[in-house]
Order: structure tokens, then sequence, then C-alpha cells
């Protein structure tokens, strides 16, 4: 089996710092209509809020229109099984439940938060849920202890008219059911002949195997095993939902069940299944070590004693995760778009299939990109699709849509199916596809090495560390050797054999040449060589610029310690530009994604000036796989108001008429113009043929300014100023940047150095 050796790529303190800051925990609310000003308010709230209420008081279904009912899902839980940690406590599953919450907006755009239920009594948890339950358009219960699951799940469901789904049980079944279908298809094995054994008879165990029965496989084939064995006919102390799945069976162990099985589920506890259980099972073993954290087995345990299985887990850093994130947040899309009843039989079985064809399927480059660079193709190591896969959004849910519908559980049908799946497309996050995208794009190409020039700042040293884990290139540490490992043990690093270089400037074989080199650059410029020869050793950006441009690295970050410009005169001492220099940032908002120019070089470009930051600009966004749009922005409309700023704008597009450039400009407009088609009616001569995505600013402090405001107010998500232009790539965080934001930026870094990113 190709690539288990992935490593978890964060510390605990990684972990604890992701869901500190910047603030603590992973969801937050946002408004979706605007409250400005007093006829807002009157609207949304008294006196215009009673038409609504009196509406919905007629006709209860009518909260699907005038509230978020229909995009809701709860995500709640009382912690009595948070993944296979046991039961730690309602508030101590709120991590997961948030993880949950986020889950569902990311993957499929659904709305969601979490509720944490203090009591373990099932009627009380019941009553509360009930009571609550009309508030949102499905529920989603979550890591809640076998049997009471059972009762709360079904009792739920029949006292309210929406999906109750119980993620642990029917989740977890439909994806293993799913990977269970391709593994046979890859082995041969047939699903009627097929001898399975279960570890673990609770929420997950049950239902998986439940659902494995109702597509093919035999009663009869399997055995069911909890903590006190094998559960066999006539067990004493077996509860009426493992005896509905107690077979007749000669075995008492799950080390006798597993001779000769063909397939065993995990759905237990770490470590339940040993290498020797492994060992003795039929040829082609189909094993799925499901328990989470840490599976049953790990995938390197088996790969010790057999080359002939197909191996999966629920975690994401080994091939073949089976989790059941691959399946709420695609069912509740589904299921909330035809506002369904319920989730039932079919709506999982359509869901299973669906995602078993998906996997069957060609996967296409930026998918297998995003996957580590890994060639993706139908196999022991591809058997259902990757959580990243972005085709998930728009082919599961019309399969799940269509069964309710079928079915008759579908309050809303859905009439036009194709355009379903138009409007599903549109669903994505852009600044997760555009990051994975762009990831996959540094993973795939040839390893880069990146100096990080702050080497010795904590946070510095733990994005070298993440950067190195994400399998992005070799990251190189400057600075002294003794301090970072003491900082990197502080931070609870071990860099040992990772791969990540630290170089100490003063004592680097290279010292001698960068001063020489230096030296005949600057020697003209008013630099003696002492002045040089001190640069190289104390200054790490003089250094690691030298670095990049002697070949002994492909791109640098830096910029954590000192601001931007004092750093950028340093750089462009040792690097020269290419053709023009500017600073871009990338803004998404709204399922946009904008790239804005000039917003860190040139203060108040001249015409000529803008229109090569409209090339520089457009040819970047080409390299990021997009097709460019450039709007010039004004506060003028085509000569209307008349000025000088406007007349450069204007200027500038005489000058690309003139050059013949490849791509779509329009220019002087206000944002509105730029951004909406629909708005351009009085302009007929206007030459973009969409919304503009490559936006240049007529000035720096615009350009700065505007998009700070759309970041603090619109919610917009603001990458960089990335800087594009130099010979060779360096990238300048802003003052006290975070480890994620040095991560993107040294990912940039390196992209820039090569990568190409598919549309
Ligand atoms: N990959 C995925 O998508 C998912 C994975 N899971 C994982 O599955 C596991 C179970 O979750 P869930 O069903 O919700 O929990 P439950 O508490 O409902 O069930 C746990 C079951 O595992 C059994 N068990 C525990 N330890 C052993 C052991 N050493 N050998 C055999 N059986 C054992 C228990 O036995 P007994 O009945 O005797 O107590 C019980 O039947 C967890 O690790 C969870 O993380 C869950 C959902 C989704
Ligand atoms: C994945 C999941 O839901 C669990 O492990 O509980
Ligand atoms: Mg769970």
């Amino acid at each position: 089996m190709a690539d288990l050796t992935d490593k978890q790529t964060f510390s605990d303190e990684d972990a604890l710092e992701f869901h500190r800051s910047p603030t603590p925990g992973k969801i937050s609310m946002a408004p979706t209509k605007p409250m400005a000003t007093q006829r807002d308010l009157s609207l949304a709230y008294s006196p215009g809020v009673a038409i609504p209420v009196l509406a919905i008081a007629a006709d209860v279904d009518k909260a699907y229109d005038y509230t978020s009912k229909g995009n809701l899902v709860a995500v709640i839980s009382n912690g009595t099984a948070i993944l296979g940690l046991g039961n730690l406590g309602h508030m101590a599953s709120k991590p997961v439940m948030e993880g949950k919450a986020v889950l569902f907006k990311r993957f499929a755009d659904v709305d969601s938060f979490d509720v944490e239920v203090k009591t373990t009594d099932p009627d009380e948890f019941i009553t509360v849920v009930k009571n609550i339950g009309d508030t949102w358009g499905g529920i989603n219960l979550e890591d809640i202890k076998s049997p009471e699951c059972f009762v709360i799940e079904s009792e739920l469901q029949d006292l309210l008219d929406i999906p109750v789904f119980h993620d642990d049980q029917h989740g977890t079944a439909i994806i293993s059911t799913a990977g269970l279908i391709n593994a046979c298809h890859i082995t041969g094995k047939k699903l009627e002949d097929i001898k399975v054994v279960l570890a673990g008879a609770g929420a997950a165990g049950l239902s998986s195997i439940g659902l494995m029965k109702a597509v093919g496989v035999r009663a009869e084939n399997t055995v069911i095993v909890d903590r006190d064995g094998v559960i066999y006919k006539g067990r004493d102390n077996v509860d009426q939902w493992k005896a509905a799945h107690a077979t007749d069976t000669p075995h008492r162990t799950l080390a006798e069940a597993m001779v000769g099985a063909d397939v065993v589920l995990g759905l237990s506890a770490k470590g339940a299944i040993t290498k020797e259980m492994v060992a003795s099972m039929a040829p082609n073993p189909i094993i799925f070590a499901m328990a989470n954290p840490d599976p049953e087995i790990t995938p390197e345990d088996v790969a010790s004693v057999r080359s002939d299985a197909i191996m999966a887990t629920g975690r994401s850093d080994y091939v073949n995760q089976v989790n059941n994130v691959l399946g709420f947040p695609y069912i509740f899309r589904g299921a909330l778009d035809v506002r369904a009843r319920r989730v039932n039989h079919e709506m999982k079985v359509a869901c299973a299939q669906a995602l078993a064809a998906l996997a069957r399927e060609d996967v296409p480059d930026e998918v297998a990109m995003a996957y580590r660079g890994r060639k993706l193709r139908f196999g022991p190591d591809y058997i259902i699709p990757s959580p990243f896969d972005p085709r998930l959004i728009w082919y599961i849910p019309p399969f799940v849509a269509q069964a309710a519908m079928d079915t008759g559980v579908a309050r809303k049908p859905i009439e036009d199916m194709d355009a379903y799946r138009t409007e599903l497309r549109s669903r994505l996050d852009p600044s997760a596809a555009l990051m994975q995208n762009i990831s996959g794009a540094v993973r795939a190409a040839p390893n880069k090495r990146v100096v990080f020039a702050e080497g010795e700042e904590t946070a510095v040293i733990r994005a070298a560390w993440g950067f190195k884990q994400a399998e992005l290139g070799t990251p190189i540490l400057l600075g002294r050797e003794d301090l970072i490992r003491q900082n990197a043990a502080e931070a609870g690093l071990i860099f040992d054999d990772m791969g990540i270089e630290i170089v100490n400037a003063r004592v680097s074989e290279h010292n001698a040449d960068y001063t020489d080199w230096l030296y005949a650059r600057l020697q003209r410029r008013g630099y003696l060589r002492r002045d040089v020869q001190r640069m190289i050793n104390q200054d790490r950006n003089y250094f690691g610029a030298a670095m990049v441009a002697r070949g002994q690295a492909d791109a640098m970050v830096t910029g954590v310690t000192r601001n931007f410009n004092m750093v950028l005169k340093e750089v462009r001492r040792v690097l020269d530009v290419k053709n023009r220099m500017i600073g871009m940032s990338i803004l998404l908002a709204k399922g946009r994604t904008l790239f804005v120019a000039d917003t860190s070089i040139h203060e108040l470009p001249n015409a000529e000036e803008l229109a090569e930051i409209a090339i520089q600009a457009a040819e970047t966004v080409r390299k990021l796989g997009k097709t460019p749009r450039v709007a010039f922005l004004s506060y003028s409309t085509f000569g209307n108001p008349p000025g000088d700023r406007g007349e450069k704008v204007r200027e500038a597009i005489r000058i690309l008429d003139a050059r013949g450039v490849d791509f779509e400009y329009e220019g002087e407009m206000p944002p509105e113009l730029a951004l909406d088609p629909d708005a351009r009616a009085a302009y007929p001569f206007m030459r973009l043929t969409g919304h503009a995505n490559v936006l240049v600013m007529p000035a720096i402090h615009s350009a700065s300014i505007s998009t700070r405001l759309v970041q603090q107010l619109g919610g917009a998500t603001v990458i960089g100023p990335l800087l594009v232009g130099l010979e060779k790539s360096v990238q300048i965080v802003s003052l006290g940047a975070s480890v994620s934001e040095i991560i993107t930026a040294a990912t940039f870094a390196a992209y820039d150095e090569g990568a190409v990113a598919e549309g």
C-alpha cells in the first residue's frame, strides 16, 4: 500500500492555539440583511417583524419562507460517546460539535450551530430537544452513546416533523457501506458471499452492519462483537438492538471470528484489532478501522502483516478516510433543499450508492492535487472520494433529494434537477477552494526550498513546521541553531529527522560568496565591503535574499518582526524586479474571489504604471488558473465627473488599447459597475463580458483602505498583499502575522516559483 506514513501535521499546542485564537471557538454568526438604517431596523424588528410572525402563526411551514429555519441544522449532543474518547460530559463535546457545525458550512453551505444538553437521561434529553426542535430545518444528533441513542433518535423523529439524524449511526453507515461496495468491486468479492466481522456493537457499528445487510450482505455471514466478545444467539445481557444482529456462531472472541473473514469493521476503540487477527483473515481482506481519533489498528501495523489488504481509517492523514464527514453535509443539503420531514432508508441508500459511484469516476486534477499531489485513481488506496473533492456538493445532494421526493417525504420537490446542480456548484467556499488549489499545485510541483528569514521567532518556527508537515516544501530557518531548537522545544515541536534546515548566517559556508556577490552589486551605490559583510552577517533579510539570488533556495518569507517598507528596501538591494513589482491582495467575499492591485508599491501610479499594474495583475491571476477581467476603479464613470485621477485611468486604457493586450479590461468605473453586469445598462459600450475579478485601484490609499474596510465591515477574507514581479519570489507578511498567515505567504512564495494551478 502506498503512502501510509503521513503524520499528524500539528502539535497539541497548535490544536489549542487553533481553537483559542484569533477568537475562541470555530463558528460565529453572520447577518443576511443590512441593519444600517431606521427602515432596516423597523423591518427586521418591531414593527415589521410582526408581519411574518402572523403569517407563521397562520401556517407554521411559512417559517421556511421567512426565517433561516430551512438552511439551519442543530448539532446536538450530551457528550456520552465523544469520538472514541467515551463519556466526557456535555461541555467537553463542544469542540467536536462546533467542528461538525463548521463542516456543515464549509462543505455544504448549511448554517449550523451546536447545542450541548446537560443530561445523560434519555427522557430528559428527548424532552429538551422536542421542545426546541422546531427551530431548525434538521437535527444532527452526535456522539450520544448506545443504546440510549436508538431510543432518543426514534422518539424524536416521531415527535418532530424535520429530519432527526444520528450521524454516528447513519452517517457512518452510509460511508462505510459506500466503501464496502467499492472495496468489493476492487477485490472481486461479492456482497452476498463476504464474511463480515463487526468490532464494536454500538451506535456506529449496528447501523453500519444494518445498512450493509440492506445492500446485500447476508445476515448469516456476519458476526458482531462488543466488549464482552461475540454476540451469539442466546448470549445473556444483550440488549434488543444488539440481539437483532446476533448470529448462530461457534465463535466467542473477536480473534476467533476474524479467522478467514473477508471484512472487519472497527467501530469500537483504539487497539481493539491485533496484527495476529489481521494475519488470520481471508485473502485480500477489507479492513476498516474507523475508531477516532485512533483506529483499532494502524495501517502501518496492517502493512507489516498483509500486503493484500484494503485498509481504511476514520482519519484524514491516511489514505481511504471512511468518516461521516463525507455524508452528513450532503445528506442534510439534499434533505433541506426539499424541506424533507425525515431522512429515510431510501435516502441513505441513495447517498451511499452515489458516494461509491463518484469514487469510481475519473478524478479531476485539482482534487488529486489537494490530496497531497497523489494521483488518485479508483483502486485499493482510493475507495471513496476525498472530503475535499469539490464534486461532492453538486453530485451527492441531488440523489438524496430525489430519493426524498420519490418516497413522499419532501415538502417542496425540486422541479429542475439540472438547475439545482448548478445552484449547488456555487455554494462552495471560494477561499477554501482557492487555497486548496494553490497548495495542491505546490505539492504537485518539484520540491521548493523556502527561506523563513526570521527563523528564531516561535510563530515562524511553527509555520515552518506546519509547512513541512503539509508537504509544501523544505523550510530553511535562518538563525542560531541552539535558540531555534530551544524555541521549537518550548512550542512542543521536535525537529529531528524532519528535513527542516537551520542555517546560521555567521557560520554559513556561503557567507563569503554572498558578501562578495552583494558587494559587487552595491559598491557603486555607496556601500563599503565591511558594510555589506555586516549586512550579510547580521541581517537575515539580506542573507535570506542572497540565498534565493544565488540559488541555494527558491523563495523566501519574512516580515513578522519588521515593517513592510524596511523589509522591502533590504530585499530590493539584493533582488531585481523582473518587469514591474506590484502588491496584490486577494479578497474573498460572498462567493467571489477578487484580486485587488496595487495594494503596496505604487503610491500614486501614473497612466503608464496603471497599465503595467493591470498587465502584471492579469498575468498573475492567469497563473492562478483564472481568466482575468480587469476593471480600473475610480470615483468617476467614463469621464464623469472629469478630473485628473480619472484622466490617468483613461490614459491607461488607451495605453492598453495601443498594446493590444490579451485580456479583458475596462474603465474608469465605480465598483458597482465592475461587479454587477446588471448595473451596466447605461453603458452598452462596456467591453467586460462578466463581472470583473481584477480591480485596479487608482492609488495605493484607496486600495489599502477599501480592502481593509470590506475585511472589517463586510466580513471578507483578505489574503496578502502578495508581492508580485520580483526576479525571485519573496513574500513579506504583515508585522506580527499569525502562523497560518506565514504558512499562506510561504505557500504563495513557493507557488510563485513555478507551480501552476487549475482553474
Ligand atoms: N469513522 C467514522 O466516521 C466514525 C467513527 N466512529 C467511531 O466508532 C467508535 C464507536 O462510536 P459509537 O458507536 O458512537 O460509540 P458507542 O459507545 O455507541 O459504541 C461503542 C461500541 O464499541 C464497543 N467496544 C468498545 N471497546 C471495544 C473493544 N475493545 N472491543 C470490542 N468492542 C469494543 C462497545 O462495547 P459495549 O457495547 O460492550 O460497551 C460498544 O458496543 C468511536 O471510536 C468513534 O470515534 C463513530 C462514528 C463515525
Ligand atoms: C466521526 C465521528 O462522528 C466520530 O468519530 O464520532
Ligand atoms: Mg461522532
